[in-house]
C-alpha cells in the first residue's frame, strides 16, 4: 500500500504550524492530528480559556511530547493589522524563525436571507468579510512578507513553506440563505489564485498555496449559525451531509499530503470543484477536465430540482415576512 501512496507532500514532523481557530471545531481538530504527526504548534483564537484547554488536548496528542512544543496567541483576526503582531510573536517563540505553515481556519457564518428585516444583514456580511476574508488576508501577508523576504531566499529546491485558507463547498455552489457568508469564501479564493501565480516571482522561497473547503462541521460554529439559519437553507443543505470535524481535518490533510491545491473533503464537493475550476491548478488535469466536462448536464437538473424546491417552498410558506419567527 505504502508504495501506491505516493510522496508526502505536506511533512509536518519537526516542522512549526500556526493555525488560526485553532481552539475548537476544525482549527482544533487540525491542530490535535498535526500534534500526532510530529509538528510544533502555535494555536490562534481570541478565548484565552478556551486556548489553554485546547493546547492541553493538542499535547496530549503528540507524537514525541519531549520535543515538540505548544503555545497559543490570543488575536481577533478581524482586526486590521493583527497579523503583524502574531508572526512576530510566533518568530521570537520559534527561536527566530518563522512558522513552516500557516493554516487560516478562523471562521463564521451568519445565514440570513438578504432582504430580511429582523437583522442587520448588512452589518452581518461586513462582520463575516472582516473575520473569514480579511481574518486570512491580514494573516497570509504577514508570513508572505517573512517567507518572501530576500533574507529569507534559499533554492528553488527547498522544502516549501505551505499556506492553507480555509473557504467552503458554498464557494463552488451558492445556496439561498447564505449571502452575508459565502461572498466571504468567495473572496478567499480569488486571493490564493492571485498568490498561486504570484509566487512564481519568488523561486528562491518556495512556498505553496492551498485551499480548504468544508462542508456542513458539525461544531460550536455550526450551533451558532444555525440560530440564524433560514428552515429553507437548513433544507437544502441537508443533501450534503455534516461530517465531525476529526473526519473533516484528516480529509483536508489528507489532500494537502497528497499536494492538492484546491482539497474538497466530499463526493459532492470534489464534483463541484471541477465543475468550477476556470484558471485554476487541476489536482488532475485528465480527472478534473473529464468531470468538468460532465457537470454542466448534471447542473441542468440539479439548477431545476433546486430552484422548484425553492419555489415550493414559497407557495408552501408565503412570503417570507411572514415566516413565523423562531423561539
Ligand atoms: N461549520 C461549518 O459547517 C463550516 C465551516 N466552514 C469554515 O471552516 C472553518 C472552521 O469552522 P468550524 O469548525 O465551524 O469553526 P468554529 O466556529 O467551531 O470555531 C471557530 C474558531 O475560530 C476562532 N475565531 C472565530 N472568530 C475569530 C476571530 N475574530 N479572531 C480569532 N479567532 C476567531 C474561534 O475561537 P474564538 O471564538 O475564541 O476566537 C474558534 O477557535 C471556518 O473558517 C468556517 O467558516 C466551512 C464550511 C462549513
Ligand atoms: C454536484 C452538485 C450537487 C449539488 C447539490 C447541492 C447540495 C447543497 C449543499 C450545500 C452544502 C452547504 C454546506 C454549508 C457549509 C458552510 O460553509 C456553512 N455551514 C457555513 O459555516
Amino acid at each position: 500500500m505504502g508504495l501506491l501512496k505516493g510522496k508526502n507532500k505536506f511533512p509536518v514532523e519537526g516542522k512549526t504550524v500556526l493555525i488560526t481557530g485553532a481552539s475548537e471545531g476544525m482549527g482544533l481538530s487540525a491542530a490535535i492530528q498535526l500534534a500526532a504527526k510530529g509538528a510544533n504548534l502555535i494555536l490562534v483564537a481570541r478565548n484565552v480559556g478556551r486556548l489553554e484547554e485546547a493546547i492541553v488536548l493538542v499535547k496530549n496528542a503528540a507524537k514525541s511530547p519531549a520535543t515538540q512544543k505548544f503555545t497559543y496567541i490570543s488575536a481577533d483576526v478581524s482586526e486590521h493589522n493583527y497579523a503583524a503582531a502574531v508572526i512576530a510573536q510566533a518568530i521570537a517563540w520559534n527561536g527566530g524563525a518563522a512558522p513552516d505553515i500557516v493554516w487560516c481556519i478562523a471562521g463564521m457564518s451568519t445565514p440570513l436571507l438578504w432582504a430580511s428585516e429582523e437583522h442587520d444583514v448588512m452589518a452581518a456580511t461586513r462582520r463575516n468579510m472582516d473575520v473569514n476574508f480579511f481574518g486570512s488576508a491580514e494573516m497570509s501577508r504577514a508570513i508572505l512578507k517573512e517567507w518572501l523576504s530576500p533574507e529569507n531566499s534559499t533554492s528553488p529546491k527547498a522544502e516549501p513553506k505551505h499556506i492553507v485558507f480555509t473557504s467552503s463547498v458554498l464557494a463552488l455552489f451558492a445556496i439561498v440563505g447564505y449571502g452575508p457568508y459565502t461572498p466571504s469564501k468567495w473572496a478567499i479564493r480569488g486571493l490564493a489564485d492571485t498568490l498561486a501565480m504570484e509566487l512564481n516571482l519568488y523561486p528562491d522561497n518556495p512556498v505553496k498555496v492551498h485551499v480548504v473547503y468544508p462542508a456542513t462541521i458539525i461544531s460550536p460554529g455550526l450551533e451558532r449559525e444555525n440560530k440564524t439559519k433560514p428552515e429553507i437553507t437548513l433544507a437544502l443543505e441537508k443533501d450534503e451531509p455534516p461530517e465531525t470535524p476529526e473526519v473533516v481535518a484528516r480529509r483536508a490533510i489528507a489532500g494537502l499530503e497528497r499536494g492538492e491545491y484546491f482539497v474538497t473533503m466530499s463526493f459532492l464537493g470534489n464534483l463541484m470543484r471541477c465543475a468550477i475550476m476556470g484558471g485554476s491548478e487541476r489536482n488532475s488535469w485528465v480527472w478534473d477536465t473529464l468531470i468538468g466536462w460532465i457537470m454542466p448536464v448534471i447542473y441542468f437538473f440539479v439548477g431545476r430540482i433546486m430552484n422548484q424546491q425553492v419555489r415550493g417552498w414559497a407557495k408552501m410558506n408565503g412570503h417570507p415576512a411572514k415566516y413565523v419567527k423562531k423561539a
